[in-house]
């Protein structure tokens, strides 16, 4: 693989200093990108601060070996990125090397580091693969790892951070036939999955709307859920509309309701692409009213996201922990109220992409002993095209080491309740 432009290595260190000095989501500093940069160059240098913050500890580690003291932010950065080229990424050495210098001469406050990032760069190319390989993989930051620690064990955690390391592949989930020459490996669950990342807007079928982006794990909520043609549903929390799109396709009556306009642009965007239509609703759910009972209602609740690391690396560098326990309340206050949206006889999914079983098994569990109106209908993973092991309690409980040696999949939790008729 050659070596990205000077812009995409540049814009890269950007949005390493927007998350790791501003504490801010590499998704929103994405979006502040230059306007100019084009999609190829964006597309690179948000792969490239993923891959370096997905791996900071131990390319520090590497680079510690080479450095007397921690250079200036900007000359620290074109250093992991550097690092990250040729000991993740496998761009020739020299290429990643020049680039290096290139990035700390063209800003005129690491221009004067440039002699020192051509020694460690080098440094690298020639000894850091042998320090590379002893690195264990990047530790989660205690207060997610207490947690799932206890809910997992320690071989679990351990091969979590494993998969967290090498990213997530591109899955998409289609809207009918695979378009010709979008190639991909097909999961058993009906996933197209694709290891190469690139631009998705080139793929083939993209402006057609016959696929959209959507992880492996968030498309099983809705195929739990499965809505049948005619039926009115609600996709509660729902942008930027994965969901939305499923129970659209699968030709339920469709409301889309979230708390967020910029975020309900993306469904608007989304359903004008896949030609799929849904009624959209913004409003706060804790005050919202519908004016009839829902056949079924899909609650995709806010949480921490946890169970999404793979994707979003800047995660652990940015919260804290601190945002759980609202979370909860809310996760716990929407389910409450979706409860009373649904028909007799009529069914709810609750999910959320956390692994801290405070999101997922406690709110279920406790929902459940205090409505006997309602009760868990167990799912059947292995009609899903899952394992049998995914199942516990009769929720899904998915995790990012399954599939592992396929690229993992989201952390999610889902259950699916029935309400007495
Ligand atoms: C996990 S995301 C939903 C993802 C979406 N279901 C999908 O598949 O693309 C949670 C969503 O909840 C929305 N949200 C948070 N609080 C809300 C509230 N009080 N009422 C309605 N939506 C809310 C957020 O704006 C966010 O879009």
């Amino acid at each position: 693989m050659s070596a990205p432009g000077l812009p995409a290595r540049l814009a890269a260190a950007e949005l390493l200093i927007g998350v790791l000095s501003d504490g801010i989501m590499l998704g929103d500093l994405v979006e502040k990108l230059p306007r100019d940069l084009p999609p190829p160059a964006r597309a690179r240098a948000q792969s490239l601060a993923a891959m370096v913050l997905r791996n900071l500890e131990p390319i520090d580690t590497v680079l510690d070996q080479f450095l007397t003291r921690k250079p200036p932010v900007r000359a620290m950065h074109a250093l992991r990125i550097a690092a990250a080229e040729m000991l993740i990424d496998e761009v020739a050495p020299h290429a990643a090397v020049d680039a290096a210098v290139r990035a700390a001469r063209s800003d005129p406050k690491s221009s004067r580091l440039s002699g020192l990032v051509n020694a460690v760069a080098r440094n690298i190319s020639r000894e850091g693969y042998d320090i590379w390989a002893q690195m264990e993989p990047q530790r989660l930051p205690h207060w997610l790892r207490a947690p799932l620690l206890r809910a997992y064990g320690e071989d679990a955690v351990d091969a979590m951070e494993r998969v967290h390391a090498g990213g997530a592949p591109l899955d998409l989930t289609l809207r009918g036939e695979q378009p010709e020459g979008l190639e991909g490996e097909m999961a058993p669950t009906g996933t197209l999955r694709r290891y190469r990342s690139g631009q998705v807007s080139a793929l083939p079928g993209y402006e057609e709307g016959a696929f959209w982006v959507q992880d492996a794990a968030a498309a099983l909520p809705a195929r739990v859920l499965d809505a049948k043609s005619g039926e009115r549903v609600l996709d509660l929390c729902a942008a930027p509309g994965g969901k939305t799109l499923q129970l659209a396709a699968a030709g339920a009556d469709v409301v889309a309701l979230d708390i967020s306009s910029k975020r309900l642009e993306r469904v608007r965007e989304n359903l004008a692409r896949t030609k799929l239509t849904a009624e959209i609703v913004r409003a706060d759910a804790m005050g919202w009213q519908p004016d009839a009972p829902f056949d079924a209602i899909l609650l995709d609740a806010p949480c921490t996201a946890t169970g999404t690391l793979r994707r979003h690396p800047d995660l652990p560098f940015v919260k804290t922990g601190e945002e759980n326990k609202s979370l909860v309340k809310l996760q716990r206050d929407l389910l409450e109220r979706a409860a009373k949206w649904v028909k007799p006889g009529g069914r709810l999914v609750f999910c959320t992409c956390s692994l801290l079983p405070s999101e997922g098994e406690v709110p279920v569990s406790r929902f459940l002993e205090t409505h006997p109106d309602w009760s868990l209908d167990p799912i059947d993973a292995t009609a899903l095209g899952g394992d049998e092991h995914w199942v516990v309690d009769g929720a899904l409980r998915l995790r990012p080491d399954y599939w592992a040696e396929q690229g993992g999949m989201d952390g999610f939790y889902i259950a699916h309740l029935i309400k007495s008729a």
